[in-house]
């Protein structure tokens, strides 16, 4: 059609499952099991104007590339894996300009067997899932963001939510003290790989929310709200990842309802409640360094 362009056109493959095992010398193995989504944008877009697939490079092969790098390259992070990929594709056809690939980490975990670790031995241990996204235009540096999803965690107290504004639709108490249940969502960039260990900074970044949300073991922190709790642990990541530019983080704040017992003639001081799945708020805020920072 003589009246319109491309936007944008991308390709790939999408949940290619892999299980990858090293063998680490002696009887020592690991494992990663990775769902690794890959897209490419090809110079031309004669496939999509003529049906010419003279360019293309089948999903089919990308699913397999994935495979065969696995074999190559080894698999020792996400984020390499991905680079390895952009890398890989970009040196390979000149005709790809750009490279994107998602990676999702399965989240195995040694085994203790009477409190020792096991050689070969794993168990899946959801507290939260690993991802990444990795792209690279030709001539451009790769971009890494990293994150983690689906991290579900609550206290008990050491929560309030108080000041807010009351107009005539507004019904919910102030209080001083409530449940916080949530579900961390938090995808970061690193605007420099520079010294950097992918696993040690994923490692940092999970723990420092838990240590914001949690506080000290026998006292605990105190949460004016969702948002600040957030907040604070974004900018406690970015003082102890260096390579850490921009962060983002989702947190729905999951209610759990103190249950009526007054009918029953017994008081309930907030000891039975009632989870509720939906509706739930959701809080956001993504920050980053102001450009005279220094990294
Ligand atoms: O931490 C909170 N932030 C809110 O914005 C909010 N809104 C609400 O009803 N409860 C809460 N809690």
């Amino acid at each position: 059609m003589a009246d319109v362009e491309f936007v944008n056109t991308e390709y790939g493959k999408n949940w290619v499952r892999l299980l990858h095992i090293r063998r680490l010398g002696g009887k020592q193995q690991d494992v990663r099991e990775l769902e690794v989504c890959t897209s490419l944008t090809l110079t031309s877009q004669k496939d999509y104007l003529h049906g010419d697939n003279s360019d293309i490079i089948a999903t089919d092969t990308q699913k397999n590339t994935v495979y065969a790098l696995a074999k190559t390259k080894g698999v020792t992070t996400p984020e390499q894996f991905g680079l390895d990929l952009c890398h890989h594709f970009l040196s390979s056809f000149s005709h790809v300009t750009r490279v994107k690939v998602a990676v999702t980490m399965a989240p195995w975990r040694r085994m203790k067997i009477g409190g020792q670790d096991h050689a070969h031995a794993f168990i899946m241990t959801p507290d939260a899932v690993r991802f990444c996204n990795v792209e690279q235009a030709r001539k451009g540096t790769p971009v890494v963001h990293a994150g983690l999803k689906d991290m579900k965690i609550l206290k008990t107290t050491q929560s309030a939510f108080k000041g807010f504004i009351r107009d005539r639709y507004t019904s919910l108490p102030e209080v001083d003290d409530r449940c916080f249940e949530t579900v961390v969502y938090s995808r970061w960039r690193y605007g420099t790989l520079k010294g950097l260990d992918f696993d040690a900074a994923w490692n940092t970044a999970k723990s420092t929310i838990l240590e914001e949300f949690a506080g000290p073991p026998s006292t605990g922190v105190f949460s004016a709200s969702v948002q600040k709790t957030l907040y604070d642990a974004e900018c406690e990541i970015l003082g102890r990842v260096p390579q850490i530019s921009e962060i983002e983080m989702t947190m729905p704040n999951v209610h759990n309802f103190t249950v009526d017992l007054s009918k029953f003639g017994l008081d309930n001081k907030d000891e039975v409640l009632m989870p509720v799945d939906k509706p739930s708020g959701i809080i956001h805020a993504a920050i980053r360094r102001k450009t005279t920072a220094k990294l």
